[in-house]
């Protein structure tokens, strides 16, 4: 194994990126640890099966969960089950779950991790461009309920985090783009190299293969990182990376989790361009940025599924809304985001109208 790189999350933990990090599983898990339940999504035992025998090869006694495919994972009952293993192999504070998949395997099994007895230790080994670059770094982590995405969960900081790049080859180019819509966020937030990299060549930011994929992978990750160690429980400067997703969100909601998630903060994203365009925070060149960058990768920009009555209800459940206040995260300027509190329904309407 050559050429790994490791961007430490604050003093917590470290996120390693590289050509087969997924074999040092054993090494990264907590001293101490006994038994480990491997979590994966069903179709993807193939991946899973190396890291259970490096488990094994390391001494270590290892049940095996796999958990339904995508979204379906993430629900009460689904979690109810690794609960009912855990609990029938004795697994007690010093033992460790490890979750191999996507961003719905990481946050089910981050989430069942977290409630085990209050809390047991918890790798992630995400197989998608979406999990390796946000949902297995930060400690977010839950599952769906009937009104909404992620309404139930809890901040539970992983041990590590192995983002193992050969695993990016069986990637569906579909999975790979909804992957990027998230790396691109990053570009707006923070980082607009991202964005130039995506605008040099978006045949080759999409090769799983290629240094431009892997160079805006630890960008992005780069940029989770600082945020979430400055920032874990999402007071105030964690709300960034949720660009996007107020109406994303809602969307995902509508559509019965049948959108990936990333096209559906893809659509977000220009809703919340829309809304700073419409304020005066930003020029349209910027607007038309978010257009471009996004549908390039063949992400979705505009959406008409649904009425905007349709989506209110969802919308007002977001977790950065304070009372009856929504709050959007827009941007002032590129890399410069700040919030729009309190917008009036009439522009929210306006706005959504333009995304048809
Ligand atoms: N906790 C967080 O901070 C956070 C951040 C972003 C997103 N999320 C969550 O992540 C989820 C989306 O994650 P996702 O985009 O990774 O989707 P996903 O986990 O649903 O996986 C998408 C599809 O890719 C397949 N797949 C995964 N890895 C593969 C591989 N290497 N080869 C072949 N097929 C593979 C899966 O089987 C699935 O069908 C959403 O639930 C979202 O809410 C959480
Ligand atoms: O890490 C965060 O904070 C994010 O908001 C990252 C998002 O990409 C991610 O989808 C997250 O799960 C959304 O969180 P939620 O609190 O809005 O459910
Ligand atoms: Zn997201």
């Amino acid at each position: 194994m050559s050429d790994v790189t490791t961007i430490p999350v604050g003093d917590d933990y470290e996120v390693l990126v590289g050509h087969g990090v997924s074999a040092r599983v054993a090494e990264v898990l907590p001293e101490g640890v006994a038994r480990v339940l491997v979590v994966h999504g069903a179709p993807l035992t193939r991946l899973a099966e190396p890291v259970t025998t490096a488990l094994r090869d390391a001494g270590l006694e290892v049940h095996v969960a796999p958990v339904p495919d995508a979204e379906a994972a993430k629900t009460v009952e689904v979690a109810a089950g690794l609960w009912a293993v855990m609990g029938q192999a004795g697994f007690t504070r010093t033992d460790a779950v490890v979750a191999v998949g996507g961003g719905s395997v990481t946050d089910l099994a981050g989430w069942a991790a977290a409630a085990w007895l209050r809390g047991v230790a918890v790798v992630h080994v995400p197989t998608t461009v979406l999990g390796m670059v946000d949902a297995a770094v930060g400690g977010k982590t839950g599952i769906n309920t009937a009104e909404g995405k992620n309404l139930v969960g809890a901040f539970h900081t992983p041990a590590a985090v192995l983002c193992d790049l050969d695993h990016l080859a069986t990637l569906p180019p579909a999975d790979l783009s909804a992957g990027l819509a998230e790396v691109v966020k990053g570009g707006f937030i923070a980082d607009p190299r991202i964005l130039e990299v995506v605008e040099a060549d978006e045949s080759s930011v999409q090769d799983p293969g290629s240094t431009a994929l892997r160079e805006v992978i630890e960008r992005k990750i780069a940029i989770k990182a600082r945020v979430v160690a400055a920032d874990l429980r999402e007071s105030n400067l964690r709300e960034i990376l949720n660009y996007g997703h107020t109406l994303g969100h809602a969307i995902e909601h509508h559509e019965g989790y049948r959108m990936r998630h990333g096209e559906a903060v893809a659509i977000g994203m220009v809703y919340a361009a829309e809304l700073a365009h419409r304020t005066g925070h930003i020029d349209a060149a910027l607007l038309e940025r978010h257009r471009y960058v996004l549908g390039v990768l063949g992400l979705p920009t505009s959406y008409s599924g649904a009425s905007f009555d349709e989506l209110l209800t969802a919308l007002r459940r977001d977790k950065k809304t304070r009372g009856a206040t929504l709050r959007f995260v827009v941007l002032d300027a590129l890399a410069e985001p700040t919030r729009l509190v309190g917008p009036d329904e009439s522009l929210l309407r306006e706005a959504y109208a333009a995304l048809a």
